[in-house]
């Protein structure tokens, strides 16, 4: 372990369990590790919730480390929208996540923010750590990118963890329907090709990002008021545009009933940064 690891590598979690505490001292090893990933759009409270559980671990007597990646916070630490913060060991690329925990004395469990923008590579020792040193895993991040594509560490987590669990506290659509999708909004429009990664917030950046349901994420409507940016998806006007409206003889509908030659009908086709709808609803 480089003495440079070890610098990053403070932010070892613990407290001294009090009896005034409602929740009880876990013995290390009572039971079998775990990989969980907890994931959902931006803005979900994937970062509160990270927090929330260090906090609960490191009360009940576990020992633990929080990690992260690209916070938007610029630093080595877990923020949350909602005020919280941590600080936090900075998952570089090429850090062996082995390597870091054995490191240490001993190690209950890691906190993992952002974990899409770890590398493939670093979930798999995120898995031995389970599988062979019997460290909980808890994994948060988003699971896909502004084209609707996985980002493949979270792909790599659907595919090994005990446990997947979609965050979903109301963070709506425009629409009113569960947001679900990230899009990047540049210059007011919704951009469908560029880097994978791009940190950024949900707020009035010229680079943004906007959560919306899967309906408004594939026919690149914004608001209300715009025009859907694809051919053959659903405007303004339409009755299956609104939760509870929908119209049983439209195509876009039902899955499987869509119109094969419209692009936005074909997951994985993404051609380029649209031009603001006007020219494309219908
Ligand atoms: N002032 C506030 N009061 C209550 N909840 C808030 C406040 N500000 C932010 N939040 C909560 O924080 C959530 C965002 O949490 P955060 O952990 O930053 O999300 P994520 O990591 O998924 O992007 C919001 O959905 C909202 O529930
Ligand atoms: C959709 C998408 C997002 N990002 C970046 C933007 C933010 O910096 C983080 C997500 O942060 P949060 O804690 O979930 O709010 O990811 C990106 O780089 N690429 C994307 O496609």
């Amino acid at each position: 372990m480089s003495h440079e690891v070890m610098e990053q590598a403070k932010p070892l979690s613990w407290r001294p369990v009090t009896q005034s505490s409602a929740l009880s001292p876990v013995p290390s090893g009572a039971r079998d590790a775990v990989l969980k990933f907890y994931f959902g759009p931006m803005d979900c409270g994937k970062s509160t919730l990270a927090l929330q559980m260090n906090y609960n671990h490191a009360r009940q007597g576990r020992r633990g480390l929080v990690l992260t990646k690209h916070d938007r916070s610029g630093g080595p630490q877990v923020t949350s929208r909602i005020g919280l913060g941590q600080d936090a060991v900075e998952v570089e690329d090429g850090l062996d996540l082995v390597r870091l925990v054995t490191s240490y004395d001993h190690v209950d469990y890691l906190i993992c923010d952002e974990a899409c923008f770890y590398s493939v590579e670093q979930i798999e020792q995120l898995a031995d750590l389970v599988d062979e040193h019997g460290v909980d895993v808890y994994a948060f991040g988003l699971a896909s990118d502004f084209r609707s594509v996985m980002f493949p560490a979270a792909q790599r987590l659907f595919e090994l963890a005990d446990e997947v669990c979609r965050l979903q506290v109301e963070v709506l659509c425009w629409c009113g329907r569960p947001g679900q999708l990230n899009a990047r909004v540049v210059g007011g429009v919704m951009a469908r090709t560029g880097e994978q990664v791009v940190i950024g917030d949900t707020d009035d950046s010229p680079v943004r990002y906007q959560v919306l349901c899967r309906r408004h994420h594939r026919s690149g409507r914004l608001d209300e008021g715009s025009p859907a940016d694809r051919p053959g998806q659903l405007d303004e006007g339409s009755p299956a545009d609104r939760p509870g409206q929908l119209d049983e003889g439209s195509p876009a509908d039902r899955p499987g009933q869509l119109d094969e030659g419209s692009p936005a009908d074909q997951p994985g086709r993404h051609d380029g940064v649209l031009a603001p709808a006007a020219q494309t609803a219908q």
